[in-house]
């Protein structure tokens, strides 16, 4: 048993008490950070420490609440470095992009301010007789869930506006990034947020289960797979007073008709399929390029320039696009997944690669037009699939054809095909000549069907963290100047 103090319960770090688990470095291996998770007794008792600290905490003003999330902005400023290169080693991803996923952090908290006031602010009416007022309370305890792929951004997103609603939280961060939880964790401290407003559980699955299914919290913020987050779907039912916000994965659709510029179209499938080496929820999983010339083009330009994408370890002076995956079983998965497609009918245009015992994997493109019974299944690395097509509706039909509706895309020089694309095809993400990754926090986030519930995050996570309260409100109990017919009440 380690004695590494990785669980933060009302204000103080502690040891866990359950199984032992590690953080590697997925590119070379390196443990990182080993302690032991917390038990279902130390959730409870995070539970209990965020309770307590519920009403201080939602009774202070708005701008107290503010003056510490910006100082919290203000560390994460002045410790972004340590914090980028925590986020490197511990996912792989290239410095260049962390350094990025730090500054989103960042500028969560001007945008989660705006939302605020925007989207659950205070609105006063007069009325004929006092005034009409819609207020926002905070639910109370809410536990966030995060995934690996952004382990900074990502729970930011939801802790930030959560936080300035006035809840208080219990973080259970993904347990493959656990020392990037601590480190930010750290920072909220130095940043004066008191004991017990925010709480850090670390710990595998069984830390996960002890946390969702306490019946001390009124809401579950979660950002994960579609596997998850349809158990923890399961699990919450028979509460519909307690709010879920589920934002789960995709299988992402772009579709390339009659754009000009094969460079430009290029660089975006690239960008929306193998940045953050696939692990993106937004990332392009499916290439639907016409049959023809054009479409044979941009696929061979397409091959040559993926087979160019350099690959490598986070602090290459010369730094690669793509980085090691979170894992090495992550990477086998997907070697997996390629031999899957192969087997159904699918053809390797070029071929995913695993480096043994590493998380590194080459991009992959594989031909998948004549694949019968397609597996609608999240992919999540770097393997794209193409499919050919002669009929622009045919294709936004078969980008339909998918259980989620995360982010989709348009590659193409007429604004009426977009219209047309954007009226039929099924996601919260549409996009027309940009990357369908990269999504703006100043704008809501969030997919259909097994990619959401309907809880948009970014900059509408205001809206899962606070319930609106409506009021008539008049100074002094007032006889009216007319009653209600039948009455008599002298
Ligand atoms: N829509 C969105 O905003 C985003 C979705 N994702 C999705 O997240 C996935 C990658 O992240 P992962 O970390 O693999 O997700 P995951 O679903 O494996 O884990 C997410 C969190 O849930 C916890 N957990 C796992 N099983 C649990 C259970 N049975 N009960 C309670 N807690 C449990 C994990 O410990 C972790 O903290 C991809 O599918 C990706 O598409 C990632 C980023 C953004
Ligand atoms: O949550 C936000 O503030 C905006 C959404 C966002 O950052 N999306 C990113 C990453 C999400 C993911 O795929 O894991 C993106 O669209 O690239």
């Amino acid at each position: 048993m380690t004695t590494h103090p990785a669980q933060l319960i009302n204000g103080e770090w502690a040891a866990g008490l359950g199984s032992e688990f590690k953080s590697v470095n997925p590119a070379n291996n390196e443990v990182i950070w080993s302690a032991n998770s917390a038990t279902a007794e130390q959730v409870d008792a995070a539970v209990k420490a965020a309770r307590q600290a519920f009403y201080a905490w939602g009774d202070l003003d708005l701008a107290e609440r503010l003056t510490i999330v910006q100082r919290f902005a203000q560390e994460l400023k002045e410790n972004s470095e340590e914090l980028a290169v925590a986020i490197a080693k511990e996912t792989g991803k290239p410095l260049w992009e962390t350094r990025t996923e730090v500054g989103a952090m960042v500028g969560k908290i001007a945008i989660s301010e705006k939302a605020y006031h925007e989207r659950t602010g205070t609105v006063e009416n007069p009325m004929p007789v006092g005034r009409a007022v819609i207020r926002h309370k905070a639910h109370g305890v809410v536990a966030v869930f995060g995934p690996y792929n952004f382990p900074g951004h990502l729970p930011n997103g939801h802790i930030v506006p959560a936080l300035l609603a006035g809840n208080t939280v219990i973080f259970k961060p993904s347990e493959l990034t656990p020392y990037v939880a601590e480190l930010t964790l750290k920072l909220w401290q130095k940043a004066g947020l008191p004991a017990g407003v925010i709480n850090l559980v670390q710990g595998e699955v069984e830390t996960g289960k002890a946390l969702a299914s306490h019946k001390g919290i009124d809401g579950l913020f979660f950002t994960g797979s579609s596997r998850t987050g349809h158990l923890l779907h399961e699990q919450y039912a028979g509460q519909p007073g307690k709010i879920l916000a589920l934002e789960m994965g995709g299988n992402n659709p772009l579709i390339v008709k009659d754009a000009s510029d094969t460079k430009a179209v290029v660089h975006d499938i690239i960008q929306s399929a193998f940045i953050s080496s696939g692990q993106r929820c937004t990332c392009a999983r499916k290439l639907f390029l016409p049959v023809g010339a054009q479409g044979d083009e941009i696929l061979e330009h397409l091959i040559r320039a993926t087979k160019a994408i350099k690959v490598g370890n986070f602090d290459d002076s010369e730094q690669p696009f793509m980085g090691s995956m979170i894992s090495e079983r992550a990477a086998a998965g997907m070697v997996a997944a390629q031999q899957q497609l192969q087997e159904l009918g699918g053809e390797s245009l070029l071929e995913l690669t695993h480096t043994a015992n590493t998380g590194f994997v080459t991009p992959g493109i594989i031909e998948c037009t004549n694949v019968t019974n397609f597996p609608d299944e999240e992919h999540f690395g770097p393997l794209l699939k193409v499919f050919r097509y002669s009929d622009f509706d045919a294709a936004i039909e078969k980008a339909n054809d998918t259980s989620f509706g995360l982010s989709a895309g348009l590659l193409g020089d007429n604004e009426a095909d977009y219209e047309h694309f954007l009226r039929r095809i099924r996601a919260g993400i549409v996009n027309w000549n940009r990357p369908i990754t990269g999504a703006s926090s100043a704008a809501p986030f969030g997919g259909i069907g097994a990619s959401g519930n309907h809880r948009a995050s970014a900059y509408y996570a205001a809206d899962y963290c606070a319930y609106p309260v409506a009021s008539v409100e008049l100074e002094k109990v007032t006889l009216p100047g007319t009653l209600s017919p039948g009455l008599n009440i002298d």
